[in-house]
């Protein structure tokens, strides 16, 4: 079998909960595949479940959470998500992450080089001049000028963009095999956020990293994802490659997300610049059986009510639907 055959990452059947709180259930049975080299964009409603899938596999649920199921394999070996001291060494030296607050996994008192060189020590056994040489190395990587000068800076000195850089070079200091970007480009300029993608697209060329970028950026999505996966309310409900997801949705929620994007294109032909999906996700409390998507949903029937329906993939293309949107051509049922 060739490394190509293993996905990168796997989640299988992730399960998450509130502790002490009958009924709170976040993931709802969660699963995906990272394969080398590949880009997977997690997409979805603000509670979803898309963070807390993020930073499930990194081990770093917060207090008050627990995993009741799912295991996580890197390279097809079990992750051992529970035991924080085994998840030390493979955060940053296999999982790279990136966050949407730069400054959150930046210290204001020391400069960024110095905090790129803990990384590397943490991880790695290197000479005290090789390190600081890959310090260099790395914020060169990340396309900041003059890294001997950024290296020296403290975090106050630099711009959210470059900011954002240094901790991009921290993510892939130990060259990890996968990259999690969770909101990576949300608190920055739109021209920063495509930079910064670009530059996440390029260290991806390079190094064959793969890299799961949860985002509510569609207009992202679409220019450098290859997969896309749609959460909502705890459960996976469609993933497809990006062309196939962006032209011919399934789930009606999908359909929603696209529709709720501005589109000039569509108020030109006299529809609305943007249709936004009525009502809001439900509260994870919410015992509601069946598809939780049904309240909202404009095809829904008696039997989205009544029970879950199952994630089916047919060529490459998955949904859980009863009466999905049909595919271009295809005549509804
Ligand atoms: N510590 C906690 N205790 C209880 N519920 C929590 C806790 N942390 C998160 N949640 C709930 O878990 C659900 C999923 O949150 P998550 O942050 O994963 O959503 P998300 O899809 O990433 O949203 P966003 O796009 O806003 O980041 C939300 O309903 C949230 O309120």
């Amino acid at each position: 079998m060739s490394t190509r055959d293993v996905p990168l990452l796997e989640i299988e059947d992730l399960r998450i909960r509130v502790r002490n709180t009958p009924g709170a259930e976040i993931l709802r049975g969660v699963s995906l595949r990272l394969w080398p080299g590949e880009t997977l964009a997690v997409v979805g409603e603000s509670g979803c479940g898309k963070s807390m899938t993020s930073l499930a596999v990194m081990g770093l649920l917060p207090e008050g959470l627990e995993r009741t199921a799912g295991t996580v394999r890197l390279t097809g070996t079990p992750v051992p998500i529970g035991d924080n001291r085994a998840m030390r060494r493979i955060r940053a030296a296999r999982i790279g992450m990136v966050f949407q607050e730069p400054m959150a996994a930046l210290d204001p008192l020391f400069p960024v080089g110095r905090q790129v060189l803990e990384v590397l020590n943490e991880h790695q056994r290197l000479g005290r001049r090789a390190a600081w040489a890959r310090v260099i190395e790395l914020l060169g990587l990340v396309d900041l000028p003059d890294p001997e000068r950024i290296a020296r800076s403290y975090p106050h000195r630099l711009s959210g963009g470059q900011l954002q850089r240094v901790v991009i070079a921290m993510a892939i200091a130990c060259s990890p095999e996968v990259l999690i970007a969770d909101e990576p480009t949300t608190a920055l300029d739109v021209t920063v956020q495509a930079q910064i993608i670009r530059l996440l697209k390029k260290l991806q060329r390079r190094t064959g990293v793969g890299i799961v970028l949860i985002t509510h950026n569609l207009g992202l999505v679409a220019h450098s994802a290859d997969r896309v996966m749609v959460m909502y309310a705890g459960r996976k409900v469609e993933e497809a490659d990006t062309y196939s997801l962006f032209t011919a949705p399934r789930h009606p929620y999908t359909r929603g997300l696209l529709d709720a994007t501005p589109n000039p294109e569509r108020q030109a032909t006299g529809g609305r610049l943007l249709n936004e999906i009525p009502g809001i996700v439900p509260s994870i409390t919410d015992p509601m059986p069946g598809c939780r998507f049904a309240p909202r949903c404009v095809r829904r029937t008696e039997a989205c009510r009544a029970r879950v329906p199952d994630f089916t993939v047919v060529a490459g293309h998955g949904v859980a639907c009863f009466d999905p949107v049909p595919r271009p051509g295809e005549v509804a049922a």
